[in-house]
C-alpha cells in the first residue's frame, strides 16, 4: 500500500528575488542522521496550515526573519520535489524583508553561495536535484 507522502515547504532564499547572484543555505544541527548535511530552510506543514503559511511559520522561526514570497521553484511531481521515500517538497524563492537570517534552530551555519559555490557544500541527498534547477537563476557577480 502506498502511504501519503508528508507534505514540506522551503524556500530558496536569494539576495534579489529580480536578479538573484546568491543563494542561503542552511547546515541542518539535528536530527543526528541528517546533522552537517546542507538544505533549504523550511519544514513540514502542520495540520490546518497552508503551504505558504507554514513556510513564512519556519522561517521566522529557523532563521527569525519575514520574507517575501517569490516564484514557485515547480518541480517534477505535480509541482514538488520527491526528496525522500517519505516527503516530498514544495519551493519557493524568497527575499528576507525583515531581519538577517540566523541559524536559530535546527541549523548551526548558513553560507550565501554563489552559482559557482553551489557544489561546495554536501547537500541533502534529496536536494541536489533542486539545487541543480536553481543554478541558472543565479546570476554570474
Ligand atoms: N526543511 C527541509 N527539509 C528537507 C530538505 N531536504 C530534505 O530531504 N528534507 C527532509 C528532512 C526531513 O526528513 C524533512 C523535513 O523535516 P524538518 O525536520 O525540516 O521539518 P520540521 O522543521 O517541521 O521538523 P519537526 O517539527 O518534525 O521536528 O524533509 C530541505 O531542503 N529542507
Amino acid at each position: 500500500m502506498q502511504e501519503t507522502l508528508i507534505d514540506v515547504v522551503a524556500a530558496a532564499i536569494v539576495d534579489h528575488l529580480d536578479r538573484p547572484t546568491r543563494l542561503l543555505a542552511a547546515r541542518r544541527s539535528a536530527p543526528e542522521s541528517l546533522a552537517g548535511r546542507w538544505e533549504l530552510p523550511g519544514g513540514k506543514v502542520e495540520p490546518g496550515e497552508t503551504p505558504l503559511d507554514a513556510l513564512r511559520r519556519e522561517l521566522a522561526e529557523e532563521l527569525g526573519v519575514r520574507v517575501a514570497v517569490g516564484t514557485e521553484v515547480p518541480g517534477p511531481a505535480d509541482g514538488a520535489w520527491p526528496i525522500t521515500a517519505r516527503h516530498r517538497m514544495r519551493v519557493w524563492f524568497a527575499l528576507s524583508e525583515r531581519g538577517t537570517p540566523e541559524p536559530l534552530q535546527d541549523h548551526d551555519e548558513l553560507r550565501w553561495l554563489t552559482a559557482a559555490e553551489l557544489d561546495d557544500v554536501p547537500w541533502l541527498p534529496g536536494d541536489v536535484q533542486i539545487v541543480r534547477a536553481l543554478a541558472p537563476y543565479l546570476a554570474p557577480r
